[in-house]
Formats: C-alpha cells, structure tokens, sequence
C-alpha cells in the first residue's frame, strides 16, 4: 500500500521526525485494532479520553482561525473545527452510547495527565506563537491519523474495530488531510517564502512536529493502561 500524499511540508517535517513517527503510527494501540486484539477495555478508556483531547483539539483549530491572515487560511481553519465537532466527535459519541456510556458522562471524563500534556502543548504552541507554530503542533494529529486509518483499511484482519477505522480511512477525513497538507504549505510559503525548508524557522517547527508526534505515542501508551 502506498503512503497517501499531505504534501511538501508535511513530508520534510515527517523525515525530521525520525523514529518518532514510527513508533507513533505503528504503535501497539494500532496494531491491536488492526487485528482486533486491542482489549474493549482499553479501546473505550481511549475514546472517552479522545473525546475530551477533541474539545481541546477543536479549541485549537478556532484558535487557527484567529491566527489566520487570509480569507482562505479562515476557510481552511473553519472546515477542519467543523469536521471535528460535527462528524468525529459523532463517532465517540456512538460508539460510546452503544457501549452504555452517556454523552453526559463522556464530557465529564477524567483528563488524564498525558491527555493534558498533549493538548495544551498544542494550545500553547498557538498561544504564544503564530500559524505556522500551531499548525506544526496541529499536523501529526491530523496526518497522523489519516496515515493510520489509509493503512489499517487496507490491512485490517478483524472487523471488530471497523468502525473507528473506516472513519479515518474514509475520503472525508482523508480530504481533511489533504487539505490541512496545503494550508501547511501555502501558510509556509505566504511567511518564509518557497525556500522555506532552508530558513532557521522551519527547524524549530520541525522540533514542534516532533513533540507533538512524541506526545501521540505517550497517548496510545495511556490507552493501553486503563
Ligand atoms: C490523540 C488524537 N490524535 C489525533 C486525532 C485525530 O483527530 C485524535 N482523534 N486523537
């Protein structure tokens, strides 16, 4: 299977993330929905601390938009806050209900420690930084995600967890993916020009990338341990 394609930036600040996307995307969380030995107990303790990660992420894409300096960096940022309230909170929302958890008690799940780390990480990334800060915090989830999901529909040998991963795999999400790869790369351009790989930024939002994606491993890690 061949890796989808989230354009330029997103490729060069993968590669600058080393061992770290690895043992992101092929985590053992991963692996164990890709063929459905992933405990129950361990998948909803996930979703409902994924819930709770989703406010704070959606929080940090509105923060996108009041970051943004085009009608189209607006547009682009919009989008993906609507995608994340409207369709991938949904899936939380009834896997859990079917699961005999209430929407109610999903909002009020516990944060766990790694769950805070991660999402004011990125909040902060965008408070005290400009676009390209957030969206370097922004990206692992977002590709991260869609990489895994494009991977596990093609690999997948149980159906136990299809549903979680038809979401990602789906063209809706990969659309968002393709489309949160170009505004990486035009709000790169827009600020440090075409060479923008070869300015001293691009360095420090490639260590930004890292982190987050090392903060996405510490994730999978806390929903093995219910
Ligand atoms: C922790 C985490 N990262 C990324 C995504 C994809 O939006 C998600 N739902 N949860």
């Amino acid at each position: 299977m061949s890796t989808p394609d989230y354009g330029r930036a997103f490729s060069l600040m993968r590669e600058a993330a080393g061992e770290a996307w690895g043992a992101y995307t092929r985590h053992a969380f991963v692996e164990g929905l890709k063929d459905g030995s992933l405990p129950r107990e361990s998948f909803l303790h996930y979703l409902r601390q994924d819930y709770v990660f989703l406010i704070h992420f959606s929080r940090a894409w509105a923060l996108a938009v009041v970051k943004s300096e085009t009608h189209e960096e607006m547009l682009a940022a919009v989008a993906t806050v609507n995608a994340l309230v409207a369709e991938e909170m949904q899936l939380h929302v009834g896997i859990c209900e079917a699961a005999g958890i209430p929407q109610e008690d999903l909002f009020a799940t516990p944060e766990r420690p790694e769950n805070l780390a991660y999402t004011r990480f990125v909040l902060e990334a965008g408070y005290s930084g400009d676009l390209l800060d957030l969206l370097a915090a922004l990206a692992p989830c977002v590709m991260g995600y869609g990489e895994i999901g494009a991977r596990l529909g093609a690999e997948k040998s149980s159906e136990t967890y299809a549903d979680w991963i038809g979401t990602y795999a789906g063209e809706g999400f990969q659309g968002d993916c393709a489309a949160v790869g170009q505004l990486l790369d035009s709000a790169l351009e827009r600020r440090l020009g075409k060479d923008y790989a070869n300015s001293p930024r691009f360095a420090t939002l490639c260590d930004k990338f890292r982190k987050a994606t090392e903060l996405e491993v510490s994730f999978w890690q806390m929903g093995l341990t219910p």
